[in-house]
């Protein structure tokens, strides 16, 4: 499958990732679930963008639609220009376990993300450094995962995720399974990393704090089958002190419009 860049001449103009039209629909002797329809989303290079939604909305179909994991039932999906037909390696993935390899180090489970993809060693060496110190990971690069709280198991799984440099980021509640203060921690870390590498990322997550203090937009889809119910512009610079951050009207803002739409109860905070 291409694996090109976008066309000389786009460049910067062509979406990161763009979904036109998109219905997945699975089909199994028991059950037809139309889990996503009509969705439209152009999400730019370098946005973060946040999708929130009740459970079985499709949230995670959207992210394997992107990987190419999955196809759509009806509708293109493009990354970088560039219709998906199948898995893709210009991105990366973070799931909510950051299922390591317990007999690899740290760094040699970042690394893994080098030897499949055949980089060169130096570069992957090189740039594994570079992610183990953004993500405050030094000192423990030699640890097994089970030396390693959660929140730095996550951490692992983020560096492995970025080691190839991909411009796109996809994460599937990472922070999900961890306690309320790693959380936050990590939630910071994220907001630096990401104006660090300038990737750009799609954020599947049940918080609705996360998602506001986190991203540019905000997607709120609606119950099955999932459709797009609106998308929140986040009026807030790129550089958010957390704190601060939540005490600011637009956040307020954000957070009340994201809870009106999904309808009291529906999200975890
Ligand atoms: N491979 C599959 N085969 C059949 N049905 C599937 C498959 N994958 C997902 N579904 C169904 O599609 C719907 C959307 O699933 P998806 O995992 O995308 O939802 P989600 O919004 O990520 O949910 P959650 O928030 O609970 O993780 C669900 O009803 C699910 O049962």
């Amino acid at each position: 499958m291409s694996q090109k860049a976008t066309e000389p001449g786009t460049a910067g103009t062509e979406p990161a990732v763009r979904l036109d039209d998109v219905a997945v629909r699975f089909r199994s002797r028991k059950r037809d679930v139309t889990a996503l329809r009509d969705i439209a989303l152009d999400v730019p290079m370098g946005e973060f963008v946040a999708i929130v939604g009740p459970s079985g909305c499709g949230k995670s179909t959207m992210l394997k639609l992107v990987a190419g994991l999955l196809r759509p039932s009806s509708g293109t999906v493009r990354l970088r220009g560039d219709r998906v037909g199948g898995p893709r390696h210009d991105i990366g993935y973070v799931f909510q376990r950051a299922a390591l390899l317990e007999w690899r180090s740290a760094r040699r489970n970042i690394l893994l993300q080098a030897e499949m993809r055949r980089m060169p060693a130096e570069r992957a060496r090189r740039r594994a450094d570079e992610l183990i110190e953004m993500t405050g990971l030094k000192g423990f690069e030699d640890a097994l995962p089970h030396e390693l709280s959660g929140g730095m198991q996550q951490r692992v799984a983020l560096c492995r995720a970025l080691l190839h440099e991909p411009p796109v980021l996809l994460m599937d509640e990472p922070f999900g399974a961890l306690d309320a203060l790693t959380r936050e921690q990590l939630n910071i870390e994220m907001n630096r990393i990401w104006r660090e590498t300038g990737t750009t990322v799609l954020l599947v997550t049940h918080s609705i704090a996360e998602a506001a203090y986190l991203a540019n937009r905000v997607v709120v889809m609606t119950d099955r089958p999932g459709t797009i119910a609106e998308i929140i512009d986040v009026d807030l610079p790129a550089e958010r002190a957390y704190a601060a951050t939540m005490e600011r009207p637009e956040f307020a803002r954000v957070t009340n419009r994201v809870r009106g739409l999904l309808g009291a109860g529906a999200a975890a905070d």
